[in-house]
């Protein structure tokens, strides 16, 4: 059975993201009440990060999911109306960790310990840039390239989160950041006008009626204003879009007429470009050439990853490059998770007899062993790794 201990969550406006450390079953072993103790002389426990998110309107699926596949099996005493005896603190940070704190606290006995949102993200994407290899791609022409990061030429670099609102950061080092920019045009806004302009009751139907619209049929292009020829003194091809939605003006149409696959379309194009767009404004202001895309929004879909990539390109003539990662979705609460590092060593450890939670006190992003895994992140991808009991 595997044992597992150590969690971080990153809650946002949408989505709760957890992220939690299973240790291998042979690290560790059941005591006679139940609690799970690391073996005498371990001082190194292997096992690997596990990844899921909820949405945050589903926050009881949430606390479910906690309550049976982490505290259960990690030495918390559960009183019989489910709530924990012994008081277990976790990381947490974003805006749900305020959101969510009574209610953890009351169903399940956990504290949050608050973390800064900015900080996480930062912590999150150094963390993965620094251990876990292939985690960084390209994606250009429906070619995804693995980018191989030189550990002693990755700062500077900006970082694009875009989830409900998007975020843009300079990041020079661990802990050395400056959020420079960002706008309210995110994926809270693909996710908002979409609902309400296609009736689609998700994101992923929305994705995948965007999958397969097309954007020329509400988008105002260059050539639909320059009688189908490319504008080529101001480097505009006819394709280009001149006006996102321009088409709507004069067309004659209602909604209705227009099929919803082509109005997602239309959005998804929009808001990938303008962010693509203000990231490399940005970039350029402060001479970054790598940009780092990250957040729930991108979900490894393919158009959208293309269309930034695309932007990036365009407006950056060649010279600055898009990129995206394997666990876009999980910045904030890996970097959580990350910062467990950055404790004291807690006095009270008597010995390695102790439960799992008390026994970790504190684990090092350098002592972390990674294997290489092939293909996109789902959830039920996990990262083998150790960590270091002091
Ligand atoms: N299953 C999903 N349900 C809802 N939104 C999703 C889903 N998958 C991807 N998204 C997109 O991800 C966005 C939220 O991203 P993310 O969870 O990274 O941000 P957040 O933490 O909620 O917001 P912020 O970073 O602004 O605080 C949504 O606005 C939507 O565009
Ligand atoms: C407010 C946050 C930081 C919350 O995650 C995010 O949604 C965001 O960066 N919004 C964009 C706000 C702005 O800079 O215009």
């Amino acid at each position: 059975m595997e044992k597992q201990n150590k969690s971080a969550m990153a809650d946002g406006r949408t989505l709760v993201k957890l992220v939690y450390f299973s240790a291998n079953g042979d690290n560790c072993e059941e005591s006679r009440d139940g609690s799970i103790v690391v073996r005498s002389g371990c001082s190194v426990l292997q096992g690997r990060l596990c990844f899921a998110k909820f949405e945050t309107r589903k926050i009881d699926d949430c606390l479910e999911f906690i309550r049976f596949n982490i505290l259960q099996h990690s030495g918390v005493h559960q009183h019989p109306n489910g709530t924990a005896r012994d008081k277990l603190s976790i990381k947490a940070t974003g805006g749900g960790a305020f959101k969510f704190a009574d209610l953890f606290n009351e169903k399940l006995g956990i504290l949050f310990d608050k973390e800064d949102e900015m900080h996480c993200l930062v912590g999150g994407v150094n963390f993965l840039l620094k251990t876990v290899p292939r985690e960084a791609f390209t994606y250009l022409d429906g070619q995804k390239e693995f980018v191989q990061i030189d550990h002693n030429d990755l700062y500077p670099y900006l970082l694009v989160n875009i989830g409900s609102g998007v975020s843009m950061i300079k990041v020079d080092g661990d802990g050395k950041y400056e959020r420079i920019s960002g706008t309210s045009l995110g994926g809270g806004t693909f996710l908002g006008l979409g609902k309400l302009l296609t009736k689609c009751k998700s994101f992923d139907e929305l994705l995948e009626l965007s999958h397969h619209g097309n954007n020329r049929v509400i988008d105002m292009l260059v050539g639909d204003i320059y009688g189908g020829t490319d504008y080529s003194k101001i480097g505009l091809s006819s394709t280009a879009i001149a006006s996102s939605f321009g088409k709507a003006i004069s067309d004659g149409k209602e909604l209705e007429d227009y099929q919803p696959e082509d109005v997602a379309r239309s959005l998804l194009r929009m808001i990938s470009n303008n962010i693509g767009q203000i990231a490399y404004l940005n970039a350029l202001r402060f001479g970054l050439k790598r940009i780092f895309f990250g957040g729930f929004f991108i979900r490894g879909h393919e158009y959208t990853m293309d269309t930034i990539s695309v932007a990036v390109h365009f407006w950056s003539r060649g010279e600055a490059k898009a990129m995206f990662l394997r666990h876009e979705g999980f910045l904030g609460a890996l970097g959580a998770f990350a910062s467990y590092k950055d404790q004291s060593h807690n006095n009270d450890l008597e010995s390695q007899h102790h439960t799992v939670q008390r026994a970790i006190l504190n684990c090092s992003g350098d002592n972390f062993r990674h294997i290489p895994v092939a293909g996109n992140l789902n959830e039920g991808e996990t990262i083998e790794c150790s960590i270091n009991l002091v």
